[in-house]
């Protein structure tokens, strides 16, 4: 699992240390891993390290500190490297370093013209963003922020340019803790982060910018500190997952009841059926209109179908709302299961069912535009394209002031739990923004919540508080969902109908995981 604290926690966790005068070695251990990550890159386009060219960007902080002692490393290889130095008073001991090493620096002040060294820089084979790192308030800003925008001009954007950016830490104009950027940033081809991911790394545009993320151990200490996001690998799902045993039968794996679907959309329901059996439940009961059943059988006649209430079909979970539209029986049937006190995947119609105050087990499913609905219902006024900027912290507040569990829907998707957890996950592909993609999302969440509804150490094996299980389930919905969509899209444009398969062989490769390290 990745799990990132805050800045502030982070640089807490390191005082101890250079008390005890070890912040020379920590700097020492975070340079050489982003040396080795730059050797890889080089190795990795095809460079030759003897004869490449580096260029070290420094600001005054420690950040910049790690890069030049990185840098000294590079020149060791033989690569040639400049500094640029965007402070006047950068770490001393890493520019000497650096400087005996053979490298070349060039100060950079505000008055300067920064063209020529941006030229340098975006001609160069690779460059390090040692600009901010834990210690950066606000966005870049004087002559940091003359050196991004004309490296920018000349290099052209991430993807075009010729040069390969490292980001030392963060990428340089990212928010620490909520990875917004405002005005420029450097965006990196990789980000190598030390002793723990900051939330900034994984939240909103800083985690575009960041690109491949390392996370290297330097020895600081974070257990006593809560993470502010955690993000779910491939590892903590398969941990997670509930795999049945030789004493199961079809009523202990666990049972999902699917009310969705009308007959205006009986479609929606067929596609969660279809994403749930993928993921793997005892079995499922489908509730709605005799039409919707015929066309599940077409599909998937195992199911078991009725018109009847949610009182009349026993259950582990339920998953209501995907396609039920003007739908009396349907509302009802939602109603029903929200009061049920059983796991409830809450989508599309059923958004608006919800009763004024439930508890974290109700797994409510949005996408921007129904959040924004849903807290306007709540008093709270946000235009959707604030919760669009800001998931993290609109999932956070429908959470608390309706006690469920939250997933917000988007490109990266948001689950925020009413104890304040959260979770980011950004396993999916574009090509899954087409119609009945949410449909099978909820079917996936809903089975892993039926047989996981009962399984008491489901909490534990993610060393998660059990008011917290709920998002993870939602959590490692969204991983399954967002990696079959992935799988799917290798053939061309994701068509839903088709994902069941998918879903079963991401499942497939998943359960073949180690477990979990941390
Ligand atoms: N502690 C350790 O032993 C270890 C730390 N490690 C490393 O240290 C990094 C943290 O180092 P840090 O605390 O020196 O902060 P850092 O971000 O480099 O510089 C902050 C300075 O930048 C400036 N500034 C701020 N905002 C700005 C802006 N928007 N635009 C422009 N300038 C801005 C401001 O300076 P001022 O302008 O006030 O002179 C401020 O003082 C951490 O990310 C990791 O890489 C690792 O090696 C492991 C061991
Ligand atoms: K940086």
């Amino acid at each position: 699992m990745l799990e990132a604290f805050s800045g502030a926690d982070v640089r807490a966790a390191e005082a101890p240390l250079i008390d005890a005068g070890q912040g020379d070695a920590l700097m020492q251990r975070a340079a050489h891993a982003l040396f080795g990550v730059a050797l890889g890159l080089l190795r990795e386009a095809g460079r030759s390290t003897y004869g490449a060219t580096a260029v070290v960007l420094a600001g005054s902080g420690k950040n910049g500190g790690d890069a030049l002692y990185a840098g000294e490393r590079l020149l060791r290889r033989g690569v040639g490297v400049t500094a640029v130095l965007l402070a006047g008073n950068v770490h001393a001991p890493s520019l000497d370093a650096f400087q005996r090493a053979g490298g070349t620096a060039v100060g950079l002040d505000d008055a300067t013209e920064p063209s020529a060294l941006a030229d340098h820089a975006a001609a160069a084979d690779i460059v390090i963003d040692g600009i901010l790192g834990t210690g950066a308030s606000g966005g870049l800003r004087g002559s940091a922020l003359h050196f991004v925008e004309a490296f920018h001009a000349r290099a052209g954007a991430r993807g075009s340019r010729s040069a390969i950016v490292v980001a030392c830490d963060l990428p340089s104009g990212i928010g620490v803790d909520d990875g917004r950027i405002s005005g420029a940033v450097l965006e990196a081809d990789a980000t190598v982060t030390f002793g723990a991911v900051k939330p900034g790394l994984l939240l909103g545009d800083g985690a575009q910018a960041a690109g491949e993320l390392d996370v290297v151990d330097i020895g600081l200490e974070m257990s006593s500190f809560t993470p502010v996001v955690r993000t779910l690998l491939d590892a903590d799902v398969a941990a997670l997952f509930s795999r049945p045993t030789s004493r199961d039968q079809k009523y202990t794996r666990g049972v999902l009841g699917i009310a969705a679907g009308s007959t205006r959309y009986p479609g929606a329901a067929a596609l969660a059926v279809g994403a749930a059996l993928a993921t793997g439940v005892g079995m499922v009961r489908y509730l709605g209109p005799e039409s919707v059943a015929a066309l599940i059988h077409q599909h998937n006649p195992e199911v078991v179908a009725s018109t009847g209430s949610i009182a009349d079909a026993r259950s582990q979970a339920w998953a209501v709302g995907p396609g039920a539209v003007d739908d009396d029986d349907q509302r009802r049937r939602a109603v029903d299961a929200l009061h049920s006190g059983l796991p409830v995947v809450v989508d599309a119609g059923a958004l608006t069912e919800l009763p004024e105050r439930v508890g974290p087990h109700v797994i409510l499913t949005p996408h921007a535009g129904e959040l924004q609905q849903l807290l306007a219902a709540r008093g709270i006024d946000a235009e959707r394209s604030a919760i669009e900027a800001e998931p993290a912290r609109f999932a956070l507040r429908a959470a608390e002031v309706t006690g469920a569990t939250v997933l917000l829907k988007g490109f990266a998707t948001t689950i925020a739990s009413p104890s304040g957890a959260l979770f980011v996950q950004r396993d999916a592909t574009p090509w899954l923004a087409t119609a009945g993609s949410g449909d099978t999302l909820t079917g996936i969440i809903g089975a892993l919540g039926a047989t996981l509804a009962e399984d008491d150490g489901a909490a534990k094996r993610l060393r998660l508080p059990p008011e917290d299980l709920w998002a993870a389930v939602a959590a490692a919905g969204a991983l399954i969902h967002g990696r079959a969509g992935r799988r799917a899209a290798r053939r061309g444009p994701v068509v839903v109908s088709t994902l069941p398969a998918d879903i079963g062989a991401v499942i497939a490769d998943l359960l073949q995981e180690p477990p979990p390290t941390t």
